[in-house]
């Protein structure tokens, strides 16, 4: 039996209820507050705002006439384990990820979207969930979606395994950090992952992905690439990152629809 909110009921972290959520089965998830507004207009122009606390932001908006919530969850594991949780308790069933990366493999360019089928987990918040065995992957629906989305857009896009991690710097093997130091365990990861055919680096697909798994909901992550980590270890200036959020605000839009129609069924 699952602990939904009760009616009225206002959930602590994210501000919000049942009603303002007005039955909202669907959530986009960025990591940034300040592009949940930007996110949710390309949804749909008349898209309200309905909270802001802490790192959660959030907007409702309607696609095909269905709510969608769009409400960011700040950056790292910890974090978007609240959205799961409250969220899951207002209702939320279906929960794509929309935010930045770095990419791992040649082909995948600055600009592009990166689609995560599965995650390593490299992050810490999700061993609170379930032992480092169970893997964090994607629900199948919510991936083919994003997936046939970016096909028909035109939209460049690579798939893979996504590897999650809880620091931006040593966790991803950055030297530019404040002491230059990545530990020895971590010295050549970069390396590995790539050898493994990873496709990209970021620091919330994995905690997601298997909370939602955990609780029966489904997950799926899109995200922009920002850094090329076979080139450098430098995040783009921001043209790219407006290219690349231009592309997976259409491809998750799309994929929203596909899925709010499939579900009718
Ligand atoms: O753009 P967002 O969604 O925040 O995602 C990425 O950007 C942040 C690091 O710059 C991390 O949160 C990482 O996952
Ligand atoms: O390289 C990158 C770029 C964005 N977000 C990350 O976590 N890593």
């Amino acid at each position: 039996m699952k602990n939904y909110a009760k009616p009225g009921e206002v959930l602590y972290h994210v501000g919000l209820s049942v009603e303002m959520l007005q039955g909202a089965k669907y959530a986009l998830v960025p990591g940034d507050p300040g592009r949940v507004e930007g996110l949710a207009k390309a949804l749909d122009k008349k898209a309200v705002f309905l909270a802001s606390h802490r790192e959660f932001t959030s907007w409702l908006a309607r696609v095909k006439g269905e709510p969608v919530l769009v409400m960011s969850s700040g950056m790292g594991g910890p974090n978007i384990t609240f959205v799961v949780e409250e969220l899951g308790r207002l209702g939320v069933t279906t929960f794509i990820r929309v935010g930045t990366t770095g990419s791992l493999q040649e082909e995948i360019n600055l600009g592009d979207v990166v689609i995560c089928k599965a995650c390593v987990r490299m992050d810490g918040a999700s061993r609170a969930y379930a032992p480092i065995e169970y893997p964090a992957v994607a629900d199948l629906d919510v991936t083919i979606a994003l997936r046939d989305a970016a096909r028909e857009l035109k939209v460049p896009f690579g798939m893979g395994i996504g590897v999650t991690t809880d620091s931006f710097w040593p966790g991803q093997e950055r030297y530019d950090s404040l002491n230059g130091y990545v530990l020895r365990r971590l010295q050549g990861s970069l390396k590995e992952w790539q050898a493994l055919g990873c496709t990209n680096f970021e620091m919330e697909a994995s905690t997601l992905l298997t909370l939602c798994s955990v609780h029966g909901l489904r997950a799926g992550a899109i995200c922009g690439v920002v850094a090329k980590r076979t080139d450098s270890e430098s995040v783009a200036p921001p043209g790219v990152y407006k290219k690349a959020e231009q592309r997976f605000q259409k491809v998750a839009k799309r994929a929203l629809e596909k899925l709010i129609a499939a579900d009718k069924v």
